[in-house]
């Protein structure tokens, strides 16, 4: 872009601000509730349905919970909700098998949720944390994380994600050559109409911890994810990443965390012209609730200026945690 930008007086940038109407009409961006979509964690758990202590405003749901959630959304205009289960330490085990049981949580929430709101797009996550008795995403054999033996793993949980009727998976797992197995294998099962939101350029970040508080994770991974996650120190690696993930077959792809890697958004969105989305992940919530709860900073502006930060940085959408509460709020006008 080269603007042709006279000199003072003839150029008075103000004048566009004048008013509420000239700022309106000048406005690049917008936000959109059509772009959002909203992860919640849901659980069997005995209990469990609780709020999650670092996530002010964010609950735990049980089955039936979930498809209020679903309603809910659907009432707000939310397209899309997605899934992320609390699960009993007691079936979490060294070889995951829970992950891919037809009648988990993740499962059951699913085939429930299309039964009773069938417009809302239920989106998964494919990862083996949850079902892990070492609360990594992959399997763990003498402490290394296994990349090949993973993707078995995370091809079964997909197909049967695909299976319950999960319109979008979400590979967030970061394993290699995990794009390509689970296409392959939707297409022979006849799941050629699923999409993949891939978790393409995702960090070894510090702002996962709430979540892995609301998934019960926390107590037990061992160690970091530093093998698998991508490092905060790149840049060009995320873009090799995306190309990756879209020659193996991915629809969309996603840069996550969102507030700390808003260049990495604009490069993806620049180079590749793709659905692009960002997630606002658990710790970026955490610590705008935490100042909004301190009185220190004003929930909707900081809500809503966060948000528009994902479209300015070209995303086409992103996960946040705040999808019901912007969708009110953009409803009012
Ligand atoms: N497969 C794990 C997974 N899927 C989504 C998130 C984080 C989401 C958030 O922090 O809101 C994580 C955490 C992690 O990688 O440890």
């Amino acid at each position: 872009m080269n603007p042709i930008l006279p000199p003072f007086p003839q150029t008075r940038l103000r004048r566009m601000r004048r008013s509420q109407a000239l700022r309106d009409l000048a406005q690049e961006h917008r936000l959109s509730v059509k772009d959002m979509i909203w992860p919640i964690f849901i659980t069997d758990v005995p209990g469990a349905d609780v709020e999650v202590p670092s996530m002010p405003g964010v609950f735990r749901r049980t089955l039936e919970g979930a498809v209020k959630a679903a309603e809910e959304a659907a009432t707000l205009g939310i397209p899309a909700i997605c899934l992320f289960p609390y699960t009993d330490p007691a079936v979490k085990t060294e070889a995951c098998e829970e992950a891919w049981n037809p009648d988990n949580i993740t499962n059951r929430v699913i085939r429930a949720i299309k039964a009773a709101v069938p417009e809302i797009a239920i989106m998964t996550d494919i990862a083996l944390d949850p079902y892990n008795a070492n609360g990594h995403d992959g399997l763990v054999r003498d402490g290394v994380i296994l990349n090949d033996e993973t993707v078995e793993c995370l091809v079964k949980m997909a197909l049967a994600q695909a299976e319950a009727g999960a319109d979008i998976l979400g590979p967030s797992d970061m394993m290699d050559g995990r794009i390509a197995a689970m296409r392959a294998a939707l297409e022979d099962a006849g799941h050629s109409e699923v999409t993949i939101l891939s978790y393409a350029a995702k960090y070894a970040s510090g702002f996962y911890g709430p979540f892995r508080d609301a998934v019960g994770a926390s107590g037990a991974l061992k160690g970091d994810k530093k093998t698998y996650q991508m490092n905060p120190g790149n840049s060009d690696e995320a873009i090799r990443l995306v190309a990756r993930d879209l020659a193996e077959g991915a629809d969309m792809v996603m840069v996550k965390p969102g507030m700390p890697y808003l260049d990495i958004c604009r490069r993806v969105k620049d180079q590749f012209g793709v659905p692009t989305y960002a997630y606002q992940v658990s710790g970026e919530y955490a610590m705008m609730m935490a100042a909004v709860n301190n009185g220190w900073l004003d929930h909707d502006k900081v809500m809503l200026e966060s948000l528009m930060s994902f479209r300015r940085a070209g995303c086409d959408g992103v996960l946040t945690y705040f999808a019901p509460a912007a969708a009110r709020l953009l409803a009012q006008g």
